[in-house]
C-alpha cells in the first residue's frame, strides 16, 4: 500500500535525485558528465578554426600569439581545466599558468562559446581558435578586439613602473627613476568600505573612455587626499599607482619657474599616469611667485591634455583644505575628496595585525578606552612604535598606550576618529561645504609639533637633491 502512495514515490525520487547529485559532485563525476554533454552538443554545431602560429612565414615572432597566450593565461577556465603547466613568471615569486599542447580552453564572449586549443610541442607552436559558424560573423572581430584590450591591460600591469620628478635648470624636464614603492591598498590601514569605494571608482574610471569622450571631457580623475601628517596620503598615492599599474609624475611646484613651464611639463606627461602634487596647501600659502592662479588651475583641469585625451589620474595632497581658495577645490577640478584621519581603535588593530602579527591582545581594551577618550596619534607614529618594539607585542602596545596618554591628548578630537570621508566633488557635503567632505580638521596640531613629539623617522624625498629615488616623503615645505 505504502509503496504505491504518491507521497512515498515523490520522497524516493527526491532522495535518488539528491544521492545522484552528491555522487556527481563528491566524486567529480560531474566533470565527466559535463564533458560528454559538451561532446554531444558539439555534434549539432559546425566550427570554423583560426590558427594563430607562434612565428609568421618569415620566422618572425607573431605578436598576436604572445597576446593571445597572455589573454588565455588570465582566464579562470585555465585554472579549471583538467591539467595545465605551472611556470615561473618574469617577476620573482610569480607563478603563471601555461597552456599545454592539446589542452582545450573554453571562453565565452557575448553569449557565444569559443574554444582554444594549443597545438605542437617542441617545434612550432600554434593556438587554434574554434568558433561556431553560426556565431562567427557576430563575434569574431569584437572578440579579437577584446583580446587586444585585455592583453593591453595585462601588459600595463606587468611592466616596470617609473617615478618622474621635475628637475631644476638646465634640464627643466622630467627625470625618471624606477618606481618600486611597496605600498598597496592592502597595506594601508583604512576603512574597508572606503578602500573598496576608491578601488571601484578607479576601475570604473578606467572603463569610461567613451563616456568621457561623449561628454567632451578630458579623460582624467582628480583626487584630493587631505589629513594630518603621517596618515598615509603619500603611501596611498603609491598604492593607487601600483593598483592601476601607472607611472607617477611627482610635480614639485617650487621648481617650476612660470606658467608656460608648467604647461610644458604637463604636455610631457604620458598617458596612463598618476600626476601628483604634494602639499598643495603649503605651496599656495607661501604666495608663490611665477605661477599664477589660472596657471595652476589650468594644470589641475588638464586642459592641455585634451589634445591627446588619454587617461590620467591627478592627485593633490594637503594637510588641511581650510585655507585653500575653494576655487581650487571646486567640483570638476577635484572629483573625489578623501580624508585621512588620525588613528582610531579600528586602525590601531589593523596596524597591530600587520606590524606585530597580533589580532587580539589583553591590552586592547585599554587601548580602546584611550581612543574613546579622544586621544589619537597618526598611523605613522603608531607604526614607528610598533616597528621599534616588534619583537615584543606587549611592549609595543604598552609603548603605544604611553604615547597616547602623554602625547595623544585631544588629538583625536575634531578629526572625527575614523570617520573617513570619501566624497564625490560634484555633490555638496553633509556640512554643506563646496567640494564635499565629512570631517573638518579642527583641533589638529601643527605637523611640526607632531614630529617633535615623536621624532618619527620618515624618509624625505629630498626633492632638492636630484639623486633621490624615494617617492614616499614630504616636500621641503612639510617641515614648515
Ligand atoms: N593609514 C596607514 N596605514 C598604514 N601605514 C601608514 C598609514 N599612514 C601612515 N602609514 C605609514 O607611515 C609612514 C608615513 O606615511 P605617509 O608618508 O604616507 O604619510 P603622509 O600622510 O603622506 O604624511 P605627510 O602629510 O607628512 O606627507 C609610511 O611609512 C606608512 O607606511
Ligand atoms: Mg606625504
Amino acid at each position: 500500500m505504502i509503496l504505491s502512495s504518491p507521497i512515498f514515490l515523490v520522497v524516493v525520487t527526491i532522495c535518488i535525485f539528491v544521492a545522484i547529485r552528491v555522487a556527481l559532485y563528491r566524486t567529480g563525476l560531474v566533470y565527466i558528465v559535463k564533458k560528454w554533454w559538451r561532446r554531444f552538443e558539439d555534434c549539432f554545431h559546425v566550427y570554423q578554426s583560426f590558427k594563430v602560429p607562434e612565428y609568421n612565414e618569415s620566422m618572425q615572432e607573431n605578436q598576436l600569439y604572445g597576446r593571445v597566450t597572455d589573454y588565455l593565461n588570465s582566464l579562470t577556465s585555465v585554472e579549471d581545466s583538467d591539467f595545465t603547466n605551472l611556470v615561473t613568471g618574469k617577476k620573482p615569486n610569480e607563478i603563471v599558468l601555461l597552456l599545454d599542447p592539446n589542452q582545450i580552453i573554453e571562453d565565452n564572449f557575448l553569449g557565444a562559446k569559443v574554444i582554444w586549443q594549443a597545438e605542437g610541442g617542441g617545434g612550432s607552436k600554434n593556438l587554434v581558435l574554434k568558433v561556431r559558424k553560426a556565431d562567427k560573423r557576430r563575434i569574431l572581430r569584437p572578440y579579437l578586439q577584446h583580446i587586444h584590450v585585455v592583453a593591453d591591460e595585462l601588459e600595463q600591469k606587468k611592466r616596470e613602473l617609473k617615478l618622474y620628478m621635475n628637475v631644476d635648470a638646465p634640464d627643466r624636464a622630467w627625470k625618471p627613476v624606477p618606481f618600486t614603492h611597496p605600498s598597496t591598498f592592502e597595506t594601508i590601514s583604512m576603512e574597508p568600505d572606503l578602500k573598496s569605494k576608491v578601488k571601484s571608482d578607479l576601475e570604473s574610471f578606467l572603463k569610461a573612455k567613451q563616456y568621457y569622450h561623449r561628454l567632451g571631457r578630458v579623460w582624467k580623475r582628480s583626487f584630493l587626499l587631505y589629513g594630518p601628517s603621517g596618515t598615509g596620503k603619500s603611501s596611498f598615492v603609491a598604492a593607487m599607482a601600483n593598483f592601476l599599474g601607472y607611472d607617477v609624475y611627482d610635480l614639485d611646484l617650487s621648481r617650476v619657474k612660470d606658467d608656460s613651464e608648467l604647461k610644458i611639463l604637463l604636455l610631457q606627461t604620458t598617458k596612463k599616469s598618476v600626476i601628483v602634487i604634494e602639499d598643495l596647501d603649503r605651496y599656495l600659502a607661501e604666495k608663490p611667485v611665477g605661477l599664477s592662479f589660472s596657471g595652476i588651475s589650468n594644470f589641475m583641469d588638464g586642459l592641455l591634455n585634451s589634445c591627446c585625451a588619454e587617461e590620467r589620474v591627478m592627485v593633490f595632497t594637503m594637510n588641511s583644505k581650510d585655507h585653500v581658495d575653494p576655487a581650487f577645490l571646486r567640483p570638476g577640478r577635484i572629483d573625489v575628496h578623501i580624508h585621512f584621519p588620525l588613528c582610531d581603535f579600528g586602525a590601531f588593530k589593523h596596524l597591530a595585525t600587520s606590524y606585530l602579527g597580533v589580532k587580539e591582545h589583553k591590552l586592547f581594551s585599554q587601548v580602546e578606552e584611550i581612543f574613546l577618550s579622544g586621544s589619537s596619534l597618526s598611523p605613522a607614529e603608531i607604526g614607528e612604535l610598533m616597528i621599534a618594539n616588534r619583537n615584543s607585542p606587549s611592549r609595543a602596545i604598552k609603548s603605544v598606550i604611553t604615547a597616547l596618554q602623554t602625547d595623544g591628548d585631544r588629538r583625536g578630537a575634531g578629526v572625527c576618529g575614523r570617520r573617513v570621508g570619501f566624497d564625490v566633488g560634484s555633490r555638496k557635503s553633509e556640512s554643506g561645504e563646496p567640494g564635499g567632505m565629512f570631517c573638518g580638521e579642527g583641533g589638529v596640531p601643527a605637523v611640526r609639533d607632531i614630529r617633535k613629539l615623536y621624532g618619527f623617522l620618515r624618509m624625505k624625498s629630498s626633492r632638492h637633491s636630484s639623486h633621490s629615488q624615494s617617492f614616499d616623503g614630504g616636500s621641503p615645505h612639510t617641515e614648515g
